[in-house]
């Protein structure tokens, strides 16, 4: 296997001096998931973004498939790296099927062309196209926007898909839906996936290497497996906190049903 990102050394301080990211060095191996666990603050959406170089790290360097990301021409790099964000960022005033072709309107595909792989990414993210291609954005369920927004993001066929809390905002059930799908659709398609998560299950669902990160600094690289049995502290209260805010949250739910 080889490198499809390689953080090397990877730091970024504020001007007033403040550590948001300290020398943060590992190595993502391509067609793996990768999912980003830290607390609130600890700089996963940080170093997800150095990626694709909306944040230029001040030390280190990003290797994306063996080229620095400070050195790459911006617009072949990114289009190389699909991004999905909780918020979607869906134009509103675009069909679903414009939105989701909008990378390769960009790049002067025929319409014919640009319609026929909406159609066919939005069958992969289990949207059928003859019932939502025509549809605006404010005409789908949350869950159905995430799905779009997916399916814009592979539009190019990067080999790079990054993913920044993707399925934060939606409801248990359907996030598991979600986590389903995405699961299926890894499963045919070659893509090397770094997921920012504060869902421990999640991570554990999806992922092939675990990363925790503290307070900027990378605590570990493990496997879903070695990720619950390791005996680091940080790991440990990682752990420990996540399932005492699903006991809290499984209490309060049986109050308000009583
Ligand atoms: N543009 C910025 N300028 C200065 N500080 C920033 C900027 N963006 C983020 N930060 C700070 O960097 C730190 C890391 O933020 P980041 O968004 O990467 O954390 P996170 O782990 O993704 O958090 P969350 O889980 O809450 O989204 C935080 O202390 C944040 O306040």
């Amino acid at each position: 296997m080889s490198a499809a990102i390689e953080f090397r050394d990877v730091s970024l301080a504020t001007r007033e001096g403040r550590h948001i990211l300290n020398g943060v060095s590992f190595t993502i191996e391509e067609g793996t998931v990768t999912a980003i666990l830290g607390r609130s603050g600890s700089g996963k959406t940080t170093l997800l973004r150095t990626v694709n170089r909306l944040i230029v790290p001040t030390g280190g360097d990003v290797l994306v498939r063996g080229h620095s990301a400070a050195d790459a021409d911006l617009i072949a790099l990114r289009r190389g790296i699909g991004y999905v964000i909780q918020e979607t960022g869906l134009f509103p005033h675009f069909t679903v099927e414009r939105n989701v072709g909008l990378v390769l309107e960009v790049e002067g595909r025929a319409r014919a062309e640009r319609s026929e792989r909406s159609h066919e990414l939005l069958s992969a993210v289990g949207l059928e196209p003859g019932t939502y291609s025509r549809r605006y954005p404010h005409q789908l369920s949350g869950g159905q926007r995430q799905r779009v927004g997916l399916a814009r993001a592979l539009a190019a066929d990067p080999p790079i898909l990054l993913m920044d809390e993707p399925f934060g905002a939606l409801d248990p059930l359907t996030r598991a839906e979600m986590q389903d799908m995405l699961r299926t659709l890894l499963g045919r398609i070659h893509e090397t996936v770094l997921l920012v998560t504060h869902d421990l299950d999640e991570a554990l669902y999806l992922a092939d290497r675990i990363v925790l990160l503290h307070e900027g600094r990378l605590v570990v690289q493990l496997s879903p497996d070695e990720f619950v049995h390791s005996a680091q502290p940080e790991v440990q209260a990682y752990i420990r906190a996540f399932h005492r805010g699903e006991r809290n949250r499984g209490e309060r739910n049986a109050e308000t049903r009583s």
